[in-house]
């Protein structure tokens, strides 16, 4: 067993895992009680709430906006959230927040490798690493790209994010997301997301946890319209499983840090704010196992948009372009005929972070210095990109038999606005120097003798 500096120990956290029921659904008027009767029933604010519990709600979008977009939950906790202490500012680490003023947005294709091994005793909000963004946290628009490196759980401290709702991508060791509505578990291959505002502790599965993180400014990730696709098909709403209630109940002092405009606060609150008892509403944290994605794409000729791929929208207010898309690529057979398989080659006006959760990403070799787990891309707006010379030679050269891609599992975070990397980022050492040498060589055969 080992404890670490870890609120509870990883065996705990991994029991707590294993026993976890889930509330099945996107975007559903949910509600859940950890004991009888803590839910009112046919009102949100009865006189004196059941049970002696204090009711709360807590908003994720303005109370007027159109029914089918308004986020809000109703919390019947043991103390109002309004009765804290002063927050404080506190040093930010490594994290940083749009605008992103420090460095110039970079038009050259960048890759790096893994982040390095943090220090021991490096929890999830400790070990967050601000690799860039774009657009502005005060203005609610725009994201930022994290990366997450930890050996320890959060050592009775609990984050919450003003800024943004966090999605996250484990790509590396599991966590146990304890928040205000209940406990999630998100393993590699997962991704849980953590709506602005909600308070959670997370807590490792195994050693050490690594990941990325996309923290949405705008408005929240929304599941895509499908179109033509039909009533059916890409992510299934029945598959986003929300937790079910559970309650901190003693009275311990707990530090509580808040990222707000860009700075994180710390406050030191005599008990834990993970006291909501019951809830009802549609501001709630989820898990989604992207193995459960329905992969469409073409069954007849031609490589088509990943657009195909998004799991989750952040909408804009003009109607199809996307604040930020959440696309993964996932296990799929490719069957086009007379067709270039792998990614083509293009100019994208929205900005592309790529991110790799496991194996292999068909537009690019793997290996030491490649792109791989851990590790990820940026195409920004309008830079030249597509496969690199080994794919490009191999795609053109192949039989094209009927083909099941299955070694990988990689995402991209797609933004429409380029992304500025944080100087961290710029300068890291685990920025790939030479990314551009794997387009070298693609020879000239116009015209073909
Ligand atoms: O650049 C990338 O690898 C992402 C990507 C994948 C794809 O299938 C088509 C276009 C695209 O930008
Ligand atoms: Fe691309």
């Amino acid at each position: 067993m080992s404890r670490g500096t870890t609120g509870t120990t990883t065996e705990q956290a991994r029991k707590t895992a294993e026993s976890l029921s889930y509330l099945s659904g996107f975007g559903n008027e949910h509600s859940s009680e950890a004991e009888p009767g803590a839910l009112p029933v046919g009102r949100n604010s009865p006189q004196r709430a059941p049970l002696g519990l204090y009711a709360e709600q807590l908003s994720g979008t303005a109370f007027t906006e159109p029914r089918a977009h308004n986020r809000r939950s109703w919390l019947y906790r043991i103390r109002p959230s309004a009765a804290h202490p002063r927050f404080e500012r506190m040093d930010n680490g490594a994290l940083r927040t749009a605008p992103f003023t420090e460095a110039v947005p970079d038009p050259n294709r960048l890759r790096w490798g893994p982040l390095p091994e943090p220090p021991a005793g490096t929890d999830f909000l400790a070990g967050l690493w601000t690799l860039g963004g774009n657009g502005d946290a005060t203005r609610r628009t725009g994201m930022a790209v994290h990366l997450y490196a930890a050996n320890a759980g959060m050592h009775e401290r609990v984050f919450s994010d003003a800024d943004g709702e966090l999605l996250i991508v484990p790509e590396r060791g599991g966590l146990l997301l304890r928040t205000e509505l209940g406990a999630l578990c998100a393993r590699p291959g997962d991704v849980a997301l953590i709506p602005r505002g909600v308070r959670f502790r997370a807590e490792l599965l195994e050693e050490s946890a690594r990941g990325y993180v996309c923290e949405n400014y705008g408005r929240p990730f929304a599941l895509p319209d499908l179109g033509p696709i039909g009533a059916n098909g890409l992510a299934n709403a029945r598959d986003f499983l929300a937790p079910t209630a559970a309650y901190e109940a003693e009275e311990r002092p707990v530090e509580v840090v808040n990222k707000f405009c860009g700075n994180l606060w710390r406050a030191t609150y005599d008990h834990s704010p993970l006291d909501v008892v019951a809830w009802h509403g549609n501001h709630v944290p989820y898990v989604y196992d992207l193995r459960r994605f329905n992969v469409l794409g073409s069954i007849s000729y031609d490589h088509p948009d990943p657009s195909v791929f998004t799991v989750l929208t952040s909408p804009s207010d003009t109607p199809g372009l996307a604040g930020v898309d959440f696309v993964v690529f996932a296990p799929r057979w490719l069957v086009g005929e007379d067709t270039f398989r792998p990614p083509y080659f293009h100019r994208n006006v929205m900005s592309e972070y790529m991110g790799l959760i496991e194996g292999a990403y068909d537009a690019k070799t793997g290996g030491e210095g490649g792109f791989v787990p851990g590790g990820g891309s940026l195409h920004n707006m309008m830079s030249a990109h597509g496969p690199d010379r080994e794919t490009f030679e191999r795609a053109s050269a192949a039989q094209l038999a009927p083909q099941k891609v299955d070694d990988g599992l990689a995402f991209m975070f797609e933004t429409r606005w380029p992304v500025t990397p944080t100087p961290q980022a710029a300068r890291a050492p685990h920025l790939q120097p030479d990314y551009d040498t794997v387009w070298d060589g693609l020879e000239r055969h116009f015209p073909r003798a």
